[in-house]
């Protein structure tokens, strides 16, 4: 039986910062919110009307059939837990929808994935492809024909200029910008504020203008 919005409560996974975000998407968006599941207790000032489900194991209370998830972690460097939490949900057969806030601006040609997520003010031009469990923070700018791969977060603010390739869990910090056919490779990190002018190799972290591979001592 076809599930219609009416139907379907909309359950965040995790009570932090990323997660009050969500509110008020999941507002904007004019969609029915049924509580949070985290760890532990939301802190004091978590809105009332988002009430806590309980830990991981408030999960298996859910009705499949009438729950959506939304993933609820962030990142500010390695996005594992946020694949983590979208792939096991997954596996129990949970779905994640796509969310778009209205006053992002969306071209034609544009193709989101599952659990894709686009918060308030994005621009994503044509030909853009955004796999899923991607979250493309405030005010990011995605430019045309740009690819994004699974789970990677651009935080607020970053701008990728056109025919940028994105591998999957990549995390691309703050008002980065990154040039022109540029490809960062998989489970990289890009600093906040940096400025790529040059492919990025898998797992690397860079930051600056023009950006370098972090030194580890
Ligand atoms: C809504 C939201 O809040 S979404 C989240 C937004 N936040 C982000 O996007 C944060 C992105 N993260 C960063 O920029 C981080 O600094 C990282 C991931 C690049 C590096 O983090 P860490 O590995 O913890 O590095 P650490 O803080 O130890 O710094 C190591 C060195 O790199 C320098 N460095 C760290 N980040 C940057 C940066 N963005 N640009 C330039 N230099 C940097 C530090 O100054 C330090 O230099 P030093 O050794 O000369 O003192």
């Amino acid at each position: 039986m076809k599930r219609s919005a009416a139907d379907i409560s909309h359950v965040i996974l995790g009570a932090g910062g990323h997660a009050r975000s969500l509110l008020g998407l999941l507002a904007a968006c004019d969609l029915r919110l049924g509580g949070c599941i985290a760890p532990a207790a939301p802190e004091v000032g978590w809105p009332a009307s988002c009430p806590w489900l309980g830990n991981d194991a408030a999960l298996g209370r859910l009705d499949i059939a009438r729950a959506a998830l939304v993933n609820g972690l962030g990142s500010v460097g390695p996005t594992a837990l946020r694949r983590q939490v979208f792939d096991t949900a997954r596996k129990r057969g949970f779905t994640f929808p796509t969310l778009v806030h209205p006053s992002a601006i969306v071209a034609e040609h544009v193709a989101l994935f599952e659990g894709a997520q686009v918060l308030a003010g994005a621009i994503l031009q044509a030909g853009v492809t955004v796999e899923e469990n991607v979250l493309l923070n405030t005010g990011c700018i995605v430019d045309h024909g740009c690819w994004i791969g699974a789970h990677t977060h651009l935080a607020p603010g970053v701008t990728l200029s056109g025919s940028v390739t994105i591998g999957s869990g990549v995390h691309v910090g703050t008002g980065a910008v990154i040039l022109q056919g540029v490809r960062i490779g998989d489970l990289a990190i890009v600093g906040a504020g940096a400025v790529v002018t040059r492919d990025v190799t898998p797992g690397a972290t860079v930051v600056g203008n023009p950006a370098r591979s972090l030194a580890r001592p």
